[in-house]
């Protein structure tokens, strides 16, 4: 099954004939195998016993399956649909969606980084639900995920997807694999941003969007 189908340019691909409404496209890298949740079982066992660990005792004995689903939960991302409406009246000044929970995994670790998503945009010819920018965000981020990738992500679906003047996403995150292990420097947080068109390039709009982001979990 494919993850979805890729938008036509001007973001109106329909669903179901529906004008406006949209599903994510494919990621750039292409889209995942199918999940074996039962060789992730075994896995899991695999690797608590190699840790040392009695998967056969009565407290353990379902840790692997629980350890696989958790995983499975954490990297995978439920297809939604992106409606988007004329923009009729011609709104044009900057819309912003602050404080968006972030939940994803580091792909270096598997370990979880969490934080907020500021995502933002001037509208052209259409404008988006805005249930759809937390939608979104959770999307790309129910997989293994670096916090550039996922910022830039995001920012390329809406580009995609409404075809708006300027794009903004901002991410602040802390990574428990800097936090709980290795560096252990808890309470640091890893800022990324994403500006596209004239979020980019003219120095007020890019400077308004920055100023209202600004805020770390
Ligand atoms: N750029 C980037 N790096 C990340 C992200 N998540 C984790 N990392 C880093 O990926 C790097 C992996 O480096 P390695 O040296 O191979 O891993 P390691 O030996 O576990 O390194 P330490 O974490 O320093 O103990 C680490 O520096 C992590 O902090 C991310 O979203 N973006
Ligand atoms: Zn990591």
């Amino acid at each position: 099954m494919s993850r979805a189908r890729a938008l036509r340019p001007e973001g109106v691909d329909d669903v179901d004939g529906r004008p406006g409404v949209t599903r994510p496209h494919l990621r750039v890298a292409g889209s995942r195998p199918a999940i074996d949740a039962a060789a992730a079982e075994t896995a899991a066992d695999a690797l608590l016993t190699a840790l040392g660990l009695d998967t056969t005792s009565e407290h353990l004995a379902r840790t692997p399956h629980r350890m696989a689903q958790a995983l499975i939960e954490m990297t995978s991302s439920e297809d939604f649909e992106l409606t988007t409406f004329p923009n009729d009246e011609g709104y044009d000044e900057l819309v912003l969606v602050r404080d968006i929970p972030v939940q994803s995994v580091c792909e270096h670790h598997i370990l979880p980084f969490t934080g907020v998503a500021h995502v933002g945009y001037l509208p052209g010819r259409r404008i988006l639900g805005l249930s759809k920018f937390a939608r979104m965000v959770e999307w790309h981020a129910r997989r293994p995920q670096t916090q550039e990738r996922l910022t830039h992500e995001v920012a390329t679906h809406l580009t995609d997807a409404l075809r708006p003047r300027g794009v903004g996403v901002v991410v602040h995150a802390e990574h428990t694999c800097m936090s709980l292990r290795g560096a252990k420097v808890p309470g640091t947080v890893t800022s990324t941003s994403a500006l596209f068109g004239r979020l980019r390039e003219d120095p007020r709009s890019r400077a308004e969007f920055l100023e209202l982001t600004r805020s770390t979990p």
